[in-house]
């Protein structure tokens, strides 16, 4: 049970990540134990003290807002479709949850499979190019510059939430995560009450429908001025998630919750723009290898056990197939 959403400096995982004794520094077993508890109890935490520029994560909001104040035709020179392994824009609509249309527009990026693996290619439909918008010059760059960092930072906190479990630091390297993938979403949600003909027949409209998210973790880095990211309480409840100036929201996702045996579970959540102004957010995903085979750890199946709770291992790349493959039908 929980009604409200941790804060957890990450600044000794960080900054100590290099040290021979991380594992028994006091300021990293501090930080360790704010993420089990935040794991266990709530699947989501505001991390601050993780050294991203507070100017770079609003940079790429700008970026997002100045691509989709552009006309249509111009969104579209950078379509989604399955020809581009479903990397680009997609129009308001477009993607849908539990069979009902979500009232957000979004550029999806996927990391790129390497060409040489060439027995990808034809059995695995997000193979493609990122799609890149020329219009605005500064997107590339920045997006790149941006991701990078994510990268480093979710793995950095993987290593943190490795300890929480009683695991190695490692644990989730190799070939489990050592080579991850990840997604980016840049999204832009318009106003609800803008919203010219209504998709929802039986409701409210959503900017986007409750769902799990599907690997290891996500970082979302979102618009300062507006609340508008829901998350779902086990009482059935919603609480806001409040932007918190110089943090990401992060929440763990369902490949955690297979690795854990149920222990942390990745949390339901949604997304309603009550505001007047138009949202944009940048949720990165940190994933797991492409093919890694994901089933519950051995060591923690006994304190997690009552067998009915065990979880059906599945390879994260057909997980995420199937999930990208219903968003667009
Ligand atoms: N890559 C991630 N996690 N994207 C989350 C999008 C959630 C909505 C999607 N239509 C769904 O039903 O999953
Ligand atoms: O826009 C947000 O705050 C979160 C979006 C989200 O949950 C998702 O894309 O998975
Ligand atoms: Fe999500």
């Amino acid at each position: 049970m929980f009604d409200s959403i941790p804060i957890i400096d990450v600044g000794p995982l960080v900054r100590k990540k290099g040290d021979e004794d991380f594992r028994e520094d006091p300021e990293v077993r501090n930080v360790v134990h704010q993420l089990d508890l935040a794991c266990r109890n709530v699947g989501f935490f505001y991390v601050s003290g993780h050294g991203i520029p507070l100017e770079l994560c609003q940079a790429v909001l700008d970026v997002g807002h100045e691509f989709f104040s552009q006309p249509e035709s111009q969104k579209l020179r950078i379509a989604m479709s399955s020809s581009t392994g479903f990397r680009g824009y997609q129009k308001l609509g477009e993607n849908v949850t539990k069979g009902l249309p979500d009232q957000h527009e979004a550029i999806d990026y996927f990391k790129e499979f390497e060409s040489t693996k060439v027995a990808l290619r034809s059995e695995n439909p997000l193979v493609g190019l990122n799609q890149w918008p020329d219009s605005v010059s500064k997107f590339r760059p920045l997006v790149q510059e941006y991701l990078e960092m994510l990268i480093e930072l979710a793995r950095t906190i993987m290593r943190g939430i490795a300890l929480a479990l009683g695991g190695p630091k490692d644990l989730f390297e190799g070939e489990r995560a050592g080579d991850p993938f990840w997604i980016l979403r840049v999204i832009g949600y318009p106003p609800i009450s803008n919203l010219s003909c209504l998709s929802n027949p039986n409701g409210e409209e959503v900017g986007c429908g409750d769902h799990t998210d599907y690997g290891l973790l996500t970082l979302v880095n979102q618009d300062l001025d507006i609340t508008a990211l829901q998350v779902k309480t086990q009482d059935g409840k919603y609480i806001w998630v409040d932007p918190i100036p110089g943090t990401f929201v992060v929440n763990i996702g369902d490949m955690l919750t297979i690795w854990t045996n149920g222990l942390y579970q990745s949390t339901l959540h949604r997304v309603m723009n009550n505001d007047s102004k138009y949202r944009v957010s940048v949720p990165f995903f940190y994933e797991p290898n492409f093919d890694a085979r994901v089933e519950p750890f051995s060591f923690l199946q006994d304190s997690t056990a009552a067998e009915s709770k065990r979880y059906t291992p599945v390879v994260y790349g057909d997980h995420v197939i199937n999930k990208v493959l219903n968003n667009f039908g």
